[in-house]
């Protein structure tokens, strides 16, 4: 592990911006998440999480400004920076006429990782995300139902033992028992020194296993910092409608429906 390595952020956004066209999606984003956090980020639907959370591990090029991972920068460096990074990313596209193992092995073999290894860890986590009775029955990844795609994303991101772990939504589609199975692999994760960035809009489950948040709307930060200094006195989500403002469904508003 390199000085920088040691000392820097687990994630580090400066002046990050994206426009699609005229629209700024990301709009001079500065973020610092350092190491060891896990670390929520929320906001409306089209705050700019998932561009946000693209170019930060270098799946999207910033119009503007620059994301580094312990101190290396995505953009500069992309393969050094993805050496530490596991990525959830929203839709993910998985090769589909594979089944989970042989997808495991594939992600395995393109970072360059020894076969045993690989033929281990992805054993385990098969079992570990109950996906092991799918690779027992052959299925393949297109026949996975969306649940199923979340978990072996997921396992793909956690694969190469990353040191930074950037998820977009994790939780979404997945159930009760499996949400608790990546509860406890994720705490295991930042106890080991490992540091977690995810999106969600479950406001009490980034209040039960973040402690640092941000909140983002209309592609700003609005607020930032431990879970204590976002949410105050209130929980995160009086905090998250206070700032991003509360809309209300008026008497008038569709009479047509179930009438
Ligand atoms: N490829 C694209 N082309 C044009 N506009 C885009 C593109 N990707 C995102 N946007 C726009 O950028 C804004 C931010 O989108 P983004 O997907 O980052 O939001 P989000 O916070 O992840 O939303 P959600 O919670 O609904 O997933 C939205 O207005 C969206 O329409």
């Amino acid at each position: 592990m390199t000085q920088t390595e040691t000392t820097s952020p687990a994630l580090e956004l400066r002046g990050l911006r994206r426009q699609f066209g005229d629209k700024v999606a990301v709009d001079d984003i500065d973020l610092v998440v350092p190491r060891g956090s896990f670390f929520g980020l929320v906001g409306p639907n089209g705050a700019g999480k998932t561009t946000s959370l693209s170019m930060a591990v270098g799946l999207l090029r910033p119009t503007a400004g620059r994301a580094m991972v312990l101190g290396t920068d995505v953009w500069a460096d992309p393969i050094g920076a993805k050496t530490a990074l596991g990525v959830l990313p929203d839709g993910l596209a998985l090769p589909e006429r594979l089944t989970g193992g042989e997808l495991l092995d594939y992600w395995g073999r393109l970072r360059g990782m020894p076969r045993a290894v690989v033929e281990d860890r992805a054993a385990e986590l098969l079992r570990i995300l109950e996906l092991d009775e799918a690779e027992r029955l052959g299925t393949v990844v297109l026949e996975y139902s969306t649940g199923m795609r979340k978990k072996i994303g997921l396992a793909t991101a956690l694969l190469h033992s990353p040191r930074v772990l950037v998820l977009d939504e994790p939780y979404e589609a997945v159930d009760p028992v499996s949400a608790r199975v990546l509860t406890s692999i994720l705490r295991r994760f930042v106890a080991a020194g490992g540091s977690v960035v995810m999106s969600s809009h479950v406001m009490s489950l980034v209040e039960q296993l973040c402690d640092r948040v941000a909140i983002i709307a209309r592609g700003r930060v609005l607020a930032a910092g431990t879970l204590a200094e976002v949410r105050g006195a209130g929980t995160l989500e009086d905090r998250f409608v206070s700032l991003v403002g509360e809309r209300r469904l008026e008497e008038e508003d569709l009479t047509w429906l179930g009438s």
